[in-house]
């Protein structure tokens, strides 16, 4: 029918019943392998009988040699087409299909899977055996026989240039994919089980390796992947799940004597697990794949369970967890720049700091894209009261109706599931923008889960010493980051600078400062033309305050500054070992709310203005002032005066200054000095934590 459309259409054409031209031999895998001469024998005489330019052959059925009708069997259309381009040496195969080409992963579990310009012959084979949308492996055979290349082309998208299987090029630049990555692309297959065959009697013993196959083969199981140590005492292998009890019993029988006597250890099952395969023709030449592929893996915490690669180094190939699989596809193709760094972001505490970081994240959510290839999608708002989540990411222009209108009860941990619990995003950050020691409490749990956790909140780090020990200790054990700039001078340079200090091998003598944007701006700002308390009042209305300025004025946030720089310097203080100098007159400690506490204020604006006046009079000032003596080993919080032209007399609004003398710095400290605290400074501060988490999981930096 076709062919005679095809001349209504003014073209010469015929058609050929290709049972009259290909003939092929049954296998005895129920396959069919063509007969290329006698085939070519044919066609030679179909040619002689009807010539033409064009002809619209049958696809999927040709002859046995005795001239039998037989099928070419699965996926035996594109085989027929491939048959027949190798009999005619065509100059190329082109299959019309319905999808745009042959991607670098499922795009249902990669959204951002890009379609593949070329692949050879040898990379289509793999990827097509991971269950890829490409040819059958068989279907390549003919053409790769005689350098003929076949484009995957879709029919419904003529603008799709399609993927073309070739012989790669010689002149790389011609396909900047594979310059791009050595890995091509990923595939996966699911519903495996491992099979793990352990003993010590195994090692040396020639045979072992075909007892233990020849047991699988015998209860007609396949074999997917193996791999052996070289110590010999165990082989691993995965098949198929529905097989593994039958191929676990053949294998119990065949070996019950060596498992009685011990020369087996055991034959031990791991089900529900997936393959996770990187296919490259490139990999061949390139040191670092795998070491950049398992790393992928291991930032986003992914266990592995068994590896293999041929010598061929075109595919490298993972046993997983079934759980992580999609995540671990989403990891490794992002971290070999097929597609972005994605993170799924939990934000804790939509106040002033948190609300302030959710609008920078808005604003530059699109030069993130576009220009570092950064997507950071936050799946997950909550305050005490009440929380909003999304399987694809918060729309960040509307988070606060959506936590006002449509918010539910907020549940922490539910929250963590959910924000976590997207297999389609490798990683996940919770943002702890609280000030609260109950939130901080779970970091360690979430650092054990492979949450990276990033903060401006002290409670952690300044909390009680063997909890705060604890949490570094996992930290250095575990491929998760936690990260807490902001804790000290906000959006300053103060941890990173302690570190790099330290981790040069430098010697920490002394760490003093003013810690506290508040405290600066008070004592900067109370000159003897306003009340303390109105200072105050405006140091809070302009966002330099803890919740509670009581925590700021009464010297606990500043001694929580130095507690954590002490610890960073190698100090095992606790909280309770400084001495404070409190602001907070007596009878305020008690106020039951910072509203109670500042409407009482103004009563005690005198005493204060007192001490002030004694130390103008002496041509001083006061600051408040932290200090970290790591020769004597111990902290302190003071309130101090100093000479006005002394360096932290000459401080402006919430400024704070840190000066840190060292060995290297002995003479002249180093000073890192800026506005210490406000809600535009520390959003940032934390905003630089999450971008130094994206490059550390593999974003350009
Ligand atoms: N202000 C500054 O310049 C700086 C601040 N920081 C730190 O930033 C953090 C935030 O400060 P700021 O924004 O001013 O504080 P806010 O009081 O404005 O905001 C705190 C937020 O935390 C939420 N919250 C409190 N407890 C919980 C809980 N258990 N679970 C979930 N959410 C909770 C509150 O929600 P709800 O309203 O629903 O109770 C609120 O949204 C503090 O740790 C502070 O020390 C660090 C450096 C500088
Ligand atoms: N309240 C704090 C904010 C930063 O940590 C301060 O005043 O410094």
């Amino acid at each position: 029918m076709l062919a005679a459309v095809v001349r209504k259409n003014g073209i010469d054409c015929k058609w050929m019943d290709t049972r009259e031209v290909l003939i092929v031999n049954p296998t005895s895998s129920n396959q069919v392998d063509p007969d290329f001469s006698e085939s070519e024998k044919r066609l030679e005489k179909w040619f002689s009988q009807s010539p033409s330019n064009t002809i619209i052959a049958t696809g999927f059925i040709a002859s046995t040699p005795d001239n039998i009708p037989t099928t070419l069997k699965r996926d035996g259309s594109d085989f027929s087409a491939a048959i027949m381009g190798a009999l005619l040496r065509a100059h190329q195969v082109t299959i019309w299909t319905d999808v745009d080409g042959v991607y670098s992963a499922d795009p249902r579990k990669v959204s951002e899977a890009v379609i593949l310009r070329t692949l050879s012959y040898q990379e289509a084979w793999e990827m097509s055996y991971f269950g890829a949308n490409v040819l059958h492996p068989r279907t390549i055979i003919p053409v790769m026989r005689y350098d003929i290349p076949i484009v995957i082309r879709n029919i419904f998208n003529l603008s799709a240039p399609g993927t073309m299987i070739c012989r790669p090029p010689v002149d790389e630049n011609e396909d900047e994919q594979i310059i791009d990555s050595p890995v091509k692309g990923f595939a996966t297959i699911d519903n495996l089980a491992l099979v793990n065959v352990e003993g010590t009697g195994m090692a040396g013993v020639p045979g072992t390796a075909n007892a233990i196959f020849g047991a699988v083969k015998d209860v007609g199981a396949n074999v997917i992947m193996i791999s052996q140590a070289s110590s010999e005492h165990s082989v691993c292998f995965a098949v198929p799940e529905k097989e593994v009890k039958a191929v676990a019993e053949a294998l119990e029988s065949k070996f019950r004597e060596a498992l009685n006597a011990g020369r087996l250890s055991q034959v031990a099952i791991v089900p529900n697990c997936s393959i996770l395969a990187a296919v490259g023709q490139k990999m061949a030449s390139t040191p670092g794949v795998s070491a950049t592929l398992f790393n992928a893996l291991a930032k986003a915490n992914i266990n592995i369970r068994a590896i293999a690669q041929g010598c061929s180094e075109y595919n490298i190939t993972v046993v997983l967890k079934r759980e992580d699989c999609i995540r671990a596809l989403r990891a490794v193709h992002s971290r070999f720049y097929l597609s972005r760094t994605t993170i799924a972001m939990g934000i804790i505490g939509p106040g002033l700091i948190g609300a302030t970081l959710l609008d920078q994240l808005r604003d530059q959510a699109a030069v993130l894209k576009e220009d570092f290839n950064i997507d950071l999608r936050v799946m997950g708002v909550t305050g005490s009261r009440t929380m909003v989540l999304s399987d694809t990411g918060i729309d960040l222009s509307t988070w606060r109706e959506l936590l006002k209108e449509k918010g539910e009860v907020a549940d922490l941990e539910k929250f963590t599931q959910l924000v976590h619990g997207n297999h389609f995003i490798p990683n996940t950050v919770l943002v702890d923008c609280t000030a609260d020691s109950n939130v901080a409490s779970r970091y360690h749990d979430w650092l054990r889960r492979g949450i990276h956790v990033i903060t401006p909140n002290k409670k952690a780090n300044s909390g009680p010493l063997d909890q705060y020990l604890k949490l570094r200790s996992l930290q250095r054990k575990s491929y998760t980051h936690y990260f807490y700039e902001a804790t000290v001078g906000a959006g300053l340079p103060i941890i990173s600078t302690l570190r790099g200090l330290l981790e040069t091998g430098d010697h920490i003598l002394r760490i003093e400062g003013i810690f506290s944007g508040t405290l600066s701006y008070l004592f900067n700002s109370f000159v003897g033309t306003r009340s303390f308390s109105e200072v105050v009042a405006e140091a809070k209305e302009a966002g330099y305050t803890e919740p509670d300025p009581r925590d700021d004025l009464s010297g606990t946030d500043v001694a929580r500054k130095v507690i954590i720089l002490a610890r960073e310097s190698g100090l095992k203080l606790e909280l309770s070992d400084l001495p404070v100098r409190s602001l907070v007159p007596e009878p305020l400690k008690a106020c039951a709310s910072a509203e109670e506490f500042m409407k009482q204020l103004p009563q005690f604006d005198e005493e204060l203005a007192k001490q002030r006046q004694e130390a103008e009079d002496a041509g001083e000032v006061l600051r408040y002032v932290g200090v970290v003596d790591a020769i004597n080993k111990e902290g302190r919080v003071e309130l101090r005066r100093y000479k006005k032209d002394h360096p932290f007399a000459q401080l402006s609004g919430s400024d704070n200054i840190i000066a840190f003398t060292t060995k290297r710095y002995k003479e002249q400290p180093l000073i890192v000095r800026g506005p210490g605290a406000g809600a535009q400074v520390t959003a940032g501060g934390i905003f630089s934590d999450i971008l130094r988490l994206a490059s550390y999981l593999g974003a350009p930096s």
